[in-house]
């Protein structure tokens, strides 16, 4: 019984049919030294009872190393299951090691968030790693624009279905390594493209390409890569959006320093001047940049231009202010043929002054820079994408903003004729794919 010693958790994702029982079969069989237990949340079987039994590190899935979870979802109902089970794991078994396996979420954040700050699991495990299993030929399929995209509307999970594209980014960017599994099914030329992709939704994870998901137990377990600080802020569009946002703010700050404003427009400044290109991965054309303003733009121009994106773009993100949505802060997500924007929370600068000031007072390092009459509104969004044409792009966004003729104009308008959310938790959504390819 280990009391002290916090055990090591491996989260692991992965959409439908990536190979993630195969994975877990391959890292029991060949765990060496280690006792694995692995737990599994399986949405599919109703009235199991959770059946904590673990140990033997040669025994497969089937033969029953598996605490399984059943009923519903990990992060929402089964949450206190999984903690109880974790907890009840630790008390009774011994072992080197947990498998988390929250099948049928998209989203491991919140399982990884269960290991850490101060509940009862978090005082006997740290998460280790959280591990995407991907599947090469769909992640190829869904985001080459060479290939047949596909639209395929896949597994649910808390919210009833949703589109392929959102699930495969959304876990490899929360993810420290990707197994980059069924290479078998891709080109060689195909693997590094997907490479390329994963390394520019999520830079830094470890890549690991695997057929059969045959990896090095050692390489996969036993290594320390999640940080609980960081992995929020560790997707590639939230590393550009915040890079370019210090930038702007040390800049702020300097001319603070200096004693004047050299009198420089904000109003329409361009963001990618500001080195907001990143080009780690422009062998395989895989490139982004950042698109920053502080106007507002017009409703109906914004969401048509974004529910058509070119095919080029693989991720696009970030916040979004949209006239006639001046209490809203909008949160805009695509991926793939799939975009929404959703109410994410309220712009700091349409809280009651007193809130305001304690807002700024509480956090003197905003991060970005105060607009004087705007204060914390403004857009903010990261392209990621495969020869993506960013002129074409940024000049059609700007068409989007209003004009000076509208900016003095009444907005009453954009307030009616608005087709984005107007409260936080509202989600409009821009483009879906088709159901069948
Ligand atoms: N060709 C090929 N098939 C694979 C590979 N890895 C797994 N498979 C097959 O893909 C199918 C799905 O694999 P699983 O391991 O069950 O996938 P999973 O992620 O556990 O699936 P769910 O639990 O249903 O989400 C199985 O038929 C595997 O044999 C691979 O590298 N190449």
């Amino acid at each position: 019984m280990r009391s002290t010693d916090e055990t090591p958790v491996t989260v692991l994702s992965g959409s439908l049919g990536a190979g993630k029982t195969t994975l877990l079969n391959h890292l029991l069989r060949n765990a060496g030294e280690r006792t694995i237990a692995v737990l599994v949340n399986d949405m599919g079987e109703l009235n199991v009872d959770a059946e904590l039994v673990s140990e033997q590190s040669d025994l497969s899935v089937a033969d029953g190393t598996v605490a399984e979870l059943s009923n519903g979802c990990i992060c929402c109902e089964l949450r206190d299951d999984l903690e109880t089970a974790v907890v009840r794991l630790a008390r009774e078994r011994d072992f080197d090691h947990l498998v988390v396996e929250p099948s049928g979420i998209s989203d491991p954040a919140p399982v990884a968030r269960l290991f850490t700050g101060g509940s009862p699991a978090a005082a006997r495990y740290r998460v280790e790693s959280v591990v995407a299993v991907v599947d090469a030929r769909l992640f190829a399929d869904t985001f080459d624009a060479d290939g047949t995209p596909s639209k395929t509307v896949a597994e649910g999970g808390e919210e009833g279905t949703r589109p392929i594209s959102d699930l495969l980014v959304e876990q490899v960017e929360f993810a420290d390594a990707v197994v980059l599994n069924k290479c078998d099914l891709v080109s060689d030329a195909e693997r590094e493209r997907v490479e390329s992709v994963v390394k520019a939704l999520r830079p830094g994870a470890d890549i690991i390409p695997a057929t059969y998901a045959e990896v090095d137990a050692d390489e996969l377990l036993g290594v320390q890569r999640f940080d609980p600080q960081s992995a929020a802020e560790a997707a590639g569009w939230r590393r550009m959006l915040d890079a370019a946002e210090r930038e702007d703010a040390a800049e702020a700050d300097a001319e603070g320093a200096e004693g004047g404003h050299d009198g420089h427009d904000h109003g329409d400044h361009s963001g990618h001047d500001h080195d907001g290109h990143s080009h780690p991965q422009a062998a395989y054309g895989v490139d982004s940049f950042t698109y920053r303003r502080r106007r507002p733009f017009h409703p109906g121009r914004v969401a048509e231009l974004l529910s058509d994106l070119p095919e080029s773009v693989i991720r696009s993100k970030g916040s979004m202010w949209v006239a006639g949505r001046e209490e809203t802060h909008l949160t805009y997500s695509q991926a793939g043929p799939s975009a929404y924007v959703e109410g994410s929370g309220r712009w700091i600068a349409s809280l009651p002054d007193f809130e305001q000031d304690a807002y700024r007072r509480n956090r003197s390092d905003l991060g970005f820079e105060w607009d004087d009459e705007w204060g914390d509104r403004r857009t903010g969004l990261v392209f990621i994408g495969r020869e993506m044409d960013e002129e074409g792009l940024v000049a059609a966004l700007d068409d989007c903003l209003l004009t000076d003729e509208e900016m003095a104009a009444d907005w009453d308008a954009f307030e009616s004729e608005n087709p984005f959310p107007d409260s936080p938790g509202d989600r409009t959504t821009l483009a879906e794919p088709t159901p069948e390819g």
